[in-house]
């Protein structure tokens, strides 16, 4: 079973074209480091243009790459599997070991990055640490349709809290949502790009209070607002 898997992956590696001792490109497979261990692993980073995102998608992406050359907005990589230090840490200090089933570690991913391009979630974050504020630029596919043609409001949420989340995420430590607001103002055409301006309001020892808008390109349509509360996790205190 093992040696046919295996087998599999090599084969469906060859049809990419990878040569022979390069770095392992990761896509959409799950992370196999016992088969694997030697090999280089170079995770793609999912915040990248792809040929699903539109000619607005392309031309903010690229504005906001300009803003970022004299530092004061960076990009934020995306990856669906790849372990940061912030995901080590979580471990480590909030999660029980006996609550981690060995047999689904190998298909974790994150959640809005388990689409195929341009049927999901495709979006970018860029972060202006300075100003404690985030742009998230979002393209909602096919995949996300709730009433027909538009958005599934649960979708909208996902990113919402995605975007406020990597705000909250500026100052520092591991954040969790406690609590979301959304007034949903317009429905969200599907395949349309939204941009959802982020700023961290008030920081409260570990209470960090955030606020987003969800606008059309032209910035002619409000679709949401809303409130989020994050709290910054104790190292002290168990989630379970
Ligand atoms: C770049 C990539 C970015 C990716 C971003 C992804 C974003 C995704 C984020 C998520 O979706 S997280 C998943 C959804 N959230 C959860 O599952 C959290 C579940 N809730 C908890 O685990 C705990 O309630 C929580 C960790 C949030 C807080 O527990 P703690 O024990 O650390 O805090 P505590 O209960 O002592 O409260 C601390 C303060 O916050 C206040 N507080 C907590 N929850 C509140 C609430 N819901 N409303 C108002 N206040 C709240 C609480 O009153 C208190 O205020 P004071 O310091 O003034 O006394």
């Amino acid at each position: 079973m093992l040696r046919s898997c295996t087998a599999g992956l090599r084969s469906l590696w060859a049809l990419c074209g990878r040569r022979e001792g390069a770095p392992r490109l990761s896509t959409d497979l799950p992370p196999a480091p016992r088969l694997f261990s030697t090999e280089k692993v170079i995770h793609k980073d999912w915040s990248l243009p792809n040929p699903s995102w539109s000619k607005d998608f392309k031309l903010l992406f690229d504005q906001f790459m300009k803003k970022c050359e004299d530092g004061s907005w960076e990009r934020l990589p995306s990856y669906k599997h790849r372990s940061t230090q912030k995901s080590e840490d979580f471990k480590t200090y909030f999660l029980e070991p006996k609550l981690v089933k060995e047999e689904r570690v190998s298909q974790v991913q994150l959640f809005t990055r388990g689409f195929e391009d341009g049927l999901g979630f495709e979006y970018v974050i860029f972060s202006n640490n300075d100003e404690k504020r985030t742009v998230c630029l979002f393209q909602g596919g096919p995949y996300l349709q709730g009433i027909p043609g538009f958005l599934h409001g649960g979708a909208m949420a996902t990113m919402i809290d995605t975007a406020l989340g990597s705000c909250a995420a500026i100052p520092g430590g591991i954040v969790m949502t406690a609590n979301l607001n959304i007034n949903f103002k317009r429905p969200v055409p599907i395949c349309s790009v939204v941009v959802i301006n982020s700023q961290l309001d008030k920081l409260e020892g570990r209470k960090l209070f955030l606020s987003c808008n969800v606008r059309s390109v032209d910035e002619k349509t409000l679709y949401s607002e809303a409130t989020g509360l994050f709290i910054k996790l104790d190292p002290e205190k168990s989630l379970t």
